[in-house]
C-alpha cells in the first residue's frame, strides 16, 4: 500500500519552473531515492510534499488528502523530514533530544520508540552524550532517530549523508534499511550514489525539474537519459558512470 502518493507536483518561483508535473508514491516499507544534477528540483520537491512550499498537484498520506494541509498538520498526519543541518538543543543529552519531539498519537509509548529509534540507528550507547560530544555523523543519525520518534508513516530525507565519511555513509544507509523494513516509508535525496544505490529500493530521477526516470537503481544507473542528465556536471557523472 502506498504510504505517500504525490501526483502533478509543480513548483514555481517566479519564472522558474523547479519541479514540473512528478508523481511520487512511496510504498509502506521502501526506500525511493531521488536523484538528479544539482539544481534539479529535488529539495524544491520535498519542500512541496511537506508543505514548506506553494505547489499545484495533491498529496496522500494513506489515502488522506492532506494537499491543503499545513505543514505541523502533515508531519501529525505522519510526514516526517530531516534535513541537510541537523538543529540539535545543544545542552540537552541526545535521548533528551528525543524525548521532546512532539509525537502523533498521545497514547504513543514514546519510551519504547526513543528505545527503538536509539537502536536502529546504533546510537544507544551515546544516548547520555551532549551533540557537541558527537561527531557530525553521529548528530545525523540522531536528527534521524528524532524524525522517527515521531512515529512516522514516511520520512523525507534531505542529504542525510552530507559530510560523512564512507563508513558512517554505508552504517546510514543500513539504519535506513532497518528503519524501512519496520514499515516506514522512505523518500531519500542524496548525492552520495554508493548509499542510494545500495540502500533505495527505487529511484526516481529529475532533471530540469522534469522526471526522466524511474525504476529499479541497477535499471535507473544505465538507462541513457539519467547518464545524459548527469553530463556536464562536475562531482557525479563518474559516480554514476562508474556504477554503471
Ligand atoms: N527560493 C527559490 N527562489 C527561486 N528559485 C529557487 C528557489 N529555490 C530553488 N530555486 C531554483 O529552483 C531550481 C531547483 O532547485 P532545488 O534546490 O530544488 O534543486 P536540487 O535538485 O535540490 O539542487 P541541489 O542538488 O543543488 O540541492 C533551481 O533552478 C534553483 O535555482
Amino acid at each position: 500500500m502506498s504510504a505517500l502518493d504525490a501526483r502533478g507536483i509543480t513548483v514555481r518561483y517566479g519564472g522558474v519552473v523547479a519541479v514540473d508535473d512528478v508523481d511520487i508514491v512511496v510504498r509502506e516499507g521502501e526506500v525511493l531515492g531521488v536523484i538528479g544534477p544539482n539544481g534539479a528540483g529535488k529539495s524544491s520537491l520535498v519542500d512541496a510534499i511537506t508543505g514548506l512550499t506553494r505547489c499545484t498537484g495533491t498529496v496522500e498520506l494513506d489515502g488522506v488528502d492532506v494537499t491543503r494541509a499545513r505543514v505541523h498538520q502533515r508531519a501529525l498526519a505522519g510526514l516526517s523530514r530531516t534535513w541537510q543541518t541537523v538543529e540539535l538543543f545543544a545542552d540537552l543529552t541526545v535521548e533528551e533530544n528525543l524525548r521532546i519531539v512532539r509525537t502523533r498519537h498521545v497514547e504513543h509509548d514514546v519510551d519504547g520508540e526513543i528505545e527503538r529509534a536509539l537502536e536502529l540507528l546504533g546510537i544507544a550507547d551515546t544516548r547520555h552524550l551532549l551533540p557537541a560530544e558527537l561527531s557530525l555523523g553521529g548528530r545525523k543519525l540522531v536528527g534521524v532517530a528524532r524524525a522517527l520518534v515521531a512515529g512516522p508513516r514516511v520520512i523525507c530525507m534531505d542529504e542525510p549523508a552530507a559530510g560523512l565519511d564512507s563508513r558512517e555513509s554505508a552504517a546510514l544507509g543500513r539504519s535506513l534499511r532497518s528503519i524501512a523494513d519496520g514499515g516506514t516509508g522512505i523518500l531519500l535525496i542524496d548525492h552520495d550514489m554508493d548509499m542510494v544505490l545500495g540502500t533505495c529500493d527505487e529511484l526516481h530521477v529529475l532533471d530540469f525539474g522534469r522526471t526522466v526516470a524511474t525504476g529499479a537503481p541497477q535499471d535507473v544507473r544505465r538507462d541513457p537519459a539519467v547518464l545524459r542528465a548527469y553530463l556536464g556536471e562536475t562531482h557525479e557523472p563518474e559516480a554514476v558512470a562508474h556504477h554503471g
